[in-house]
């Protein structure tokens, strides 16, 4: 595990940029396409460095595949979709070919579009546009980006829920989000840590304690937070955080 800790967000989003171009340019060159995962909330925004200069013109958008690790059960026209959130504010902005663009069904219940998304990945799988991890029977993602919530979830995987305990599915769904909306879509915990590279955001003072929960307690009850229990089991994870976020670990200090 790596932590990256920036003095502000204009630095956060140029380091974030810088690698995700990296890990980009290093997947293209060893299976030609790059699937990446992005959730919702402030790491859109954080990623929007994307769509200026140089990285508009150096990366290769045409081998990106884009996924979503949660969505909301919402229309895609509603203020509350991830994928609106990330249409409106980021893809729009890059020449992303929109056949590459998995957003989640919103005209199915939350259960059928989550068994859908699932059957879409496992075809992904099958013609190599997404890998197969080697160890477990899940995708192995190229990336993917989270952003940590102030309680600690993760995509929707939140504190104390059963969610965290699937382990067969590759993509399961809610009903009783602590986060309105309440129903949501989820990759799984198992799908999560079999990614080739987990991002991890978090900016902020009020998502210190989390931080800290996720990365430095030594305390056996923070082993359930599940942003600690983001743990890519052969993949990389690196924490981008400012110093606010960091403000609570002692260990980076
Ligand atoms: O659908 C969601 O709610 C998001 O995908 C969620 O996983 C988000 O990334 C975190 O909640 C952080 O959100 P904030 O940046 O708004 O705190």
């Amino acid at each position: 595990m790596e932590v990256r800790i920036h003095e502000c967000l204009d630095e956060l989003s140029t380091d974030l940029a810088d690698q995700i171009e990296e890990l980009c340019e290093e997947s293209i060159k060893d299976h030609g396409v790059f699937a990446v995962a992005i959730s919702g909330g402030s790491i859109i925004s954080l990623m929007r460095k994307l769509s200026e200069a140089p990285y508009k013109k150096t990366i290769d958008w045409s081998k990106w595949y884009i996924f979503w690790a949660d969505e909301r059960v919402v229309a895609k026209n509603h203020v509350d979709s991830n994928y609106k959130l990330a249409k409106d504010n980021l893809l729009s902005k890059l020449p992303i070919v929109p056949s590459h663009v998995y957003s989640i069904n919103d005209s199915l219940t939350a259960e059928e579009a989550a068994s859908e998304y699932e059957f879409v990945i496992r075809q992904l799988v099958k013609t190599r546009v997404v890998n197969v991890s080697n160890i477990s029977d899940c995708p192995k993602f190229d990336l993917i980006l989270l952003e940590v919530g102030a309680d600690g979830h993760v995509a929707s995987l939140f504190p104390n829920h059963p969610v965290l305990e699937e382990k067969n599915e590759w993509v399961t769904f809610i009903a009783n989000a602590p986060k309105p909306p309440p129903e949501r879509i989820t990759l799984t915990l198992p799908v999560i840590n079999s990614a080739a590279n987990v991002i991890m955001v978090a900016t902020g003072g009020v998502k210190a304690e989390a931080v800290r929960m996720a990365i430095d307690d030594m305390d056996p009850e923070c082993s359930v937070l599940p942003a600690r229990m983001i743990q890519p089991s052969v993949g990389k994870l690196v924490w981008f955080l400012d110093v606010e976020a960091a403000s609570k670990l002692t260990r980076f200090s």
